[in-house]
């Protein structure tokens, strides 16, 4: 067939070029790779190849129990040490990000600052349903709230034998008395870490199926909601937001914010803070916060940011009426907050998007009359079911005009919808490291991402829920698909980087304004690169 194995080879390499055409290397988004670029992504490579034996691989030295076992991509929860500690995580801590196009407000601050924000004011309490002992201490959450002056509490302890289940002592009182055979204050903060984050036990051991780990990612957002949902706290939380992700590199933040709740607390303790009030502060901390990149010269690396306005699926159909007039409102009011609406909470388990059919094409109409556009960012598809309700969301969220694709994990299997996507230039925001927590996949090796882009589907790489995951910023993910790939590097990320405020809701100036930004931080980066690692040129 072959007889001369110089045409094999040269066959080969046609077959090979041509099926990597699709990919996002050769479609980079201004021209050509140039020289300086070209170096860099040769030396990512070496750095990656080093690293995938001396670290994930067989010559690895980096000591893990006899049950675990290295690879690139491997669980992220179990790596998460092992990862900080490379060079190639170096790296893409500094890559200039983008946009950040899917996370959820109410998981984007760690543990400890909102810790430390909430221990600022005297309002918030905490307290058990039982004495929380050395025993019950595993299956016991803290509930919290923020109390007005006449409800607040004297008890001292809920480690005490004399507490009375129930009982609310103030939170900062609670953490120094917290019991010294339980750890003290530190062992109060890891009891409150182990509420509002997921752990690798957890996810890789005790709760094994979506069903269970969902459970588990619910009851981290009930516990966590009440320390947020608390007005001068949610302000501090929001610019911590701005700020963390200013520092990971990411300059455009769409967020989604779950307005499930009509009231938040105020300083006093009374629920009666709207969400006009919320988009006003969130409004005043985003020029605040853009102000002080100004002042700094550092307006580059912050473009602003928007809202997805969101509810959740368990909502009967005829009370999601009142949330689409809410948001209605809200976009009549800050026009320029508003970016779309969303529907979020657990596909396989909750209401598909059938169910509010009639509301949402109402909604669409009462746009028009008012002439105004909330175009819909639905998640769908977030699912391991092959035509289970999850999964056929995709085909209501593209029949009712979505806007981009939340996770689309189940996308892969619908041909026609994937071209739809490449076609409309429907972007999925893709989660990969929430993805592998929430045991849609066990490792990045294993995720359909590769599969969008090698199509040529619109991509866009998210963190989705960084707080409860560990996966603050976008380094960790943009880390974890890069390192699972012999094909895709550097110019991969940048294309994935610098494609993101194309799929965003900016108009079409500003969007050209973003990129030409976000141009000057990944030169700054290339010249960091060169500088840093000057024996390593390739
Ligand atoms: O990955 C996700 N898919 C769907 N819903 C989510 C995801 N992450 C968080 N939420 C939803 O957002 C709410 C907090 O704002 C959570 O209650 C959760 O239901």
């Amino acid at each position: 067939m072959y007889p001369d194995l110089g045409e094999y080879f040269a066959r080969r390499e046609q077959l090979v070029s041509e099926d990597r055409k699709q990919r996002l290397d050769a479609r980079t988004s201004n021209k050509v790779v140039d020289e300086v670029e070209g170096k860099a992504d040769r030396l990512v490579r070496a750095i990656r190849a080093q690293e995938a034996r001396n670290i994930w691989g067989p010559d690895s030295n980096v000591e893990v129990d006899n049950d675990t076992h290295l690879f690139p991509g491997m669980a992220f929860l179990t790596a998460r040490e092992i990862i900080t500690k490379t060079q190639l995580f170096k790296i893409m801590s500094r890559l200039p990000k983008g946009a950040l196009l899917h996370a959820h407000l109410d998981a984007t601050v760690n543990v400890e600052v909102l810790l430390r924000l909430a221990l600022r004011h005297p309002a918030i309490h905490v307290r058990t349903p039982k004495v929380l002992t050395a025993n019950s201490i595993g299956s016991i959450q803290p509930e919290f709230r923020a109390l007005r002056r006449s409800e607040w509490d004297s008890a001292s302890s809920v480690t005490a034998l004399s507490y009375i289940p129930g009982e609310w002592v103030p939170l900062r009182v609670a953490r120094q008395n917290f019991d010294p055979t339980l750890g003290g204050p530190e062992g109060f903060d890891k009891w409150l870490t182990s509420a509002i984050t997921i752990s690798p036990a957890e996810a890789y051991r005790t709760h094994n199926t979506t069903q269970k780990i969902w459970q588990k990612f619910q009851s981290t957002f009930h516990t966590a909601g009440p320390l947020i949902l608390y007005l001068p706290v949610w302000k501090d939380y929001v610019r911590e937001f701005f700020r963390s992700s200013i520092d990971d590199g990411i300059s455009y933040l769409e967020v989604r914010i779950n307005f499930l709740h009509r009231y938040i607390f105020n300083e006093a303790g009374e629920e009666i803070v709207t969400h006009s009030t919320l988009l006003g502060e969130y409004d005043r901390i985003l020029n605040e916060v853009k102000e002080e990149m100004r002042q700094q010269g550092r307006e580059d690396e912050f473009i602003g940011s928007k809202i997805i306005y969101s509810t959740i699926r368990f909502i009967p159909p005829d009370e999601l009426q009142w949330y689409l007039d809410d948001c209605i409102t809200l976009k009549q009011k800050f026009p320029h907050l508003i970016a779309g609406f969303d529907l979020v909470g657990h596909e396989d388990a909750l209401r598909p998007l059938t169910d509010y059919l009639e509301p949402l094409t109402k909604f669409v109409e009462r746009q028009k009359e008012l002439g105004i556009e909330i175009p819909f960012i639905f998640h769908a598809g977030e699912t391991l079911g092959d035509g289970t309700n999850a999964d056929n969301n995709l085909y209501d969220a593209i029949l009712l005009g979505t806007k981009r694709i939340g996770h689309g994990f189940s996308l892969i299997k619908h041909p026609k919808l994937m071209e739809i996507c490449k076609e409309g230039g429907i972007a999925v925001e893709v989660c990969p490291i929430s993805n592998e927590i929430l045991r849609l996949t066990s490792s990045m090796p294993m995720h359909p991402l590769p599969a969008l882009i090698n199509h040529g589907v619109p991509v866009s790489l998210c963190s989705d829920d960084p707080a409860v995951f560990g996966n603050m910023g976008l380094s960790f993910d943009f880390f974890q698909v890069l390192v699972a790939s012999e094909v895709s590097g550097l110019i991969t990320m940048k294309e994935l980087a610098r494609r993101s405020f194309k799929y965003s809701s900016l108009d079409e100036n500003e969007k050209q304004l973003a990129v030409l930004s976000w141009d000057k931080q990944w030169k700054k980066f290339l010249q960091w690169l060169e500088q840093e690692y000057p024996a390593l040129e390739a």
